[in-house]
């Protein structure tokens, strides 16, 4: 390399910004992020879709951002330079924040969107924490302001108090009007710090996502800390040991763009033809074969999966097929844990592990849509910790695992700490709804005149029973909730058994306290008994702890057709309940004698919702 080349290099890095946007959900980063796009002329106006960023149709189908995504953009700046902006967008829901973590590490600055009319929310602390643990630069947004509520000056006021940084010289902006964002683009080139690592060093880049490509094989998204990467070269994963020669190295603006290079202080991918997937880990370190660097980068804090769910495929051929796409989602999403498991009677699947319920939503449906997989799953559980009468300490995933309990010494289950953000009218509403879920309260404070954080202990078990949806519908959406696991506590746990036609369904087992162990049993007998067709016999469901039976009920034997049962006639329920058994059919799993549908396997999580329902009965 000459000494011209090497200053223009450093020239080059001078002008790099590198920057996420954090928010809580819904504040409005993948609509400024798709006006930093058109303004800059990333896209032309033609092309331009809303959400741009946000790219798997699930995203766009929800309206939600689940994967991070790195974009080149160039802006010709006020001062006459044309700079380099690698903006990388961040999902805001808290089952993603390992995806947010993710996207903090390969930036300098974060751009912090606070809607103008909801103020600070748990995910907006939750996000700013993340990127000052990251020592990012934080540049403040108040976006919104176009909205008739909206009330610029409280949350400034909010972010200086509740957050605890500088927002005197926060951006006033309305993305969807297109306030603000000139300066905004402005202020990244003087309020956010050039990425800074030496050129000369040998090659550390930190792999930052991945995703499968049948043609090119595994596509590497990096942040170059160190040095130069360029096609030809030899390349290294420090972790894995694994070694490729470089075909491509480019950046995505927004669709992929071949460059000659990426150097220290870029964001960009590399493709090495590399056919095996286990090679490449999020977090591993790549550097070059011939000039290695002597010490990886930190990589990420390994996650750990907080749900685990059964996950069959509907047919059983497909069982090989099932654990190629989870082996490819998993490239793309390290989140993801699973390991090959046998019921009774689903037949072989997989125990996936998820961190929460959007997750475990998401991943399924990426299954199924982008593997063309019928799956069936069973219900959600958390990983309980059992101490048998021998002190052996055993991790149980799987509640139809849970060893008899004469054999059981204790069992422990984890416990988060919620923060839940909420205007004083529904502070009562909040404590009865985590009392009611077994929740201990901690602390509250005000962060203003009309709103607290409240703090409880709350078992995940709970948390992912519908905790967010409850919370969302007794605050009437005005609540915000962030949690951390805060470890396990001993708890009286028992096993409820399902017996269909008197056998025992392993898949639907699950783990309750103790005194709400009753009342569940009863609820989900009805639940079934409504869920599963009638057969040409008569089926009894019953709910038991070992051989104690808490409830039962029957399916009585199948008569005319389906819709007899229907004494209103009314033609919409009619063509609804013949809609929804024909969907149900295609899901359907033979379970000894008696076929069950989808549903059945997810009846435990509706327990809660239908209360009087059970009454009912
Ligand atoms: N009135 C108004 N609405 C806005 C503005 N910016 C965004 N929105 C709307 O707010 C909603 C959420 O915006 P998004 O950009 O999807 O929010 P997000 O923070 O990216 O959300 P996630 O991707 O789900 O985390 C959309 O309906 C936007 O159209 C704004 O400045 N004013």
């Amino acid at each position: 390399m000459t000494d011209l080349n090497l200053k223009q290099l450093n020239d080059r890095q001078k002008h790099i910004r590198n920057f996420s946007i954090v928010a809580h959900i819904d504040h409005g980063k993948s609509t400024i992020a798709d006006r930093i796009l058109e303004q800059t002329h990333t896209v032309a106006e033609r092309d331009m879709q809303n959400q741009l960023l946000d790219t798997m149709d699930l995203e766009r189908e929800r309206g939600i951002t689940i994967k991070l995504n790195a974009v080149e953009v160039h802006y010709d700046a006020k001062d006459g330079e044309t700079y380099i902006f690698h903006l990388i967008d961040t999902p805001g829901h808290v089952d993603f924040s390992y995806e947010v973590s993710r996207s903090l590490a390969a930036a300098e600055g974060a751009i912090l969107v606070v809607d103008a009319a909801q103020g600070v929310e748990a995910q907006t602390l939750a996000n700013v924490y993340l990127a000052l643990d990251n020592n990012l630069e934080i540049l403040p947004v108040i976006n919104k302001i176009d909205l008739p509520a909206a009330d610029p000056e409280k949350v400034r006021a909010e972010i200086e108090d509740v957050i605890g940084i500088d927002a005197s010289e926060a951006i006033l902006a309305s993305a969807k009007k297109n306030i603000g964002i000139p300066e905004l683009l402005e202020r990244i080139v003087t309020d956010l710090p050039a990425p800074t690592g030496d050129i000369e060093a040998p090659l550390r880049a930190l792999i930052f996502d991945s995703a499968y490509d049948a043609y090119r094989g595994v596509v590497v998204n990096l942040r170059v800390r160190e040095g130069i990467v360029k096609p030809g070269d030899k390349i290294r994963m420090m972790n894995t040991g694994a070694e490729y020669e470089v075909n491509e190295v480019g950046v995505m603006s927004p669709i992929a763009q071949k460059r000659d290079y990426l150097m220290a202080g870029d964001v960009g991918y590399l493709t090495a033809a590399i056919k095996d997937i286990h090679t490449t880990h999020s977090g591993d370190t790549i550097t070059l074969v011939n000039n290695p660097a002597s010490e990886p980068l930190s990589g990420y804090k390994q996650m750990t999966p907080m749900v685990y769910s059964g996950l069959y495929p509907s047919d059983n051929a497909k069982y090989t097929d099932l654990r190629d796409a989870l082996e490819k989602l998993q490239l793309n999403d390290a989140a993801l844990a699973f390991e090959p498991e046998t019921s009774q009677a689903l037949g072989f699947g997989y125990r996936v592990g998820f961190l929460g319920l959007l997750h475990m939503d998401v991943i399924q449906e990426r299954l199924e849509r982008e593997f063309d997989l019928d799956l069936v799953t069973t219900a959600p559980s958390v990983t309980y910790r059992v101490t048998t009468n021998d002190d052996e300490i055993i991790a149980i995933e799987n509640p139809s695992e849970l060893p008899e309990s004469s054999k059981i010494k204790s069992i422990e289950e984890p416990y988060v700490d919620a923060q839940i953000m909420v205007p004083n009218d529904y502070v009562g509403a909040v404590m009865e709804l985590a009392q009611r879920k077994r929740g201990e309260f901690d602390t509250m404070e005000y962060l203003d005149d009309t709103r607290v954080n409240v703090k409880y202990k709350i078992p995940l078990s709970e948390i992912i029973f519908n905790f967010f949806d409850k919370l969302k519908s007794s605050t009437r959406g005005y609540a915000s909730l962030d949690y951390d696991i805060s470890g396990y506590r001993q708890s009286d746990l028992v096993k409820i058994d399902i017996l269909l036609n008197s056998e025992k369904v392993d898949a639907l087992s699950f783990i309750v306290h103790r005194d709400f162990a009753a009342e569940r049993g009863r609820i989900i007998t009805s639940k079934l008994k409504e869920i599963i067709p009638r057969q040409n016999f008569e089926i009894p469901v019953q709910a038991a702890i070992g051989a104690k039976i808490l409830a039962r009920t029957n399916i009585k034997a199948y008569r005319k057709d389906v819709t007899s049962k229907i004494h209103t006639g009314d033609p919409d329920r009619r063509a609804k309940l013949l809609d929804k058994q024909k969907r149900g059919k295609a899901r359907m799993k033979s379970v000894g004698t008696v076929d069950v549908p989808q549903e059945a396997f997810m009846a435990v999580l509706k327990t809660e919702d239908d209360a009087q329902y059970a009454k009912g009965n």
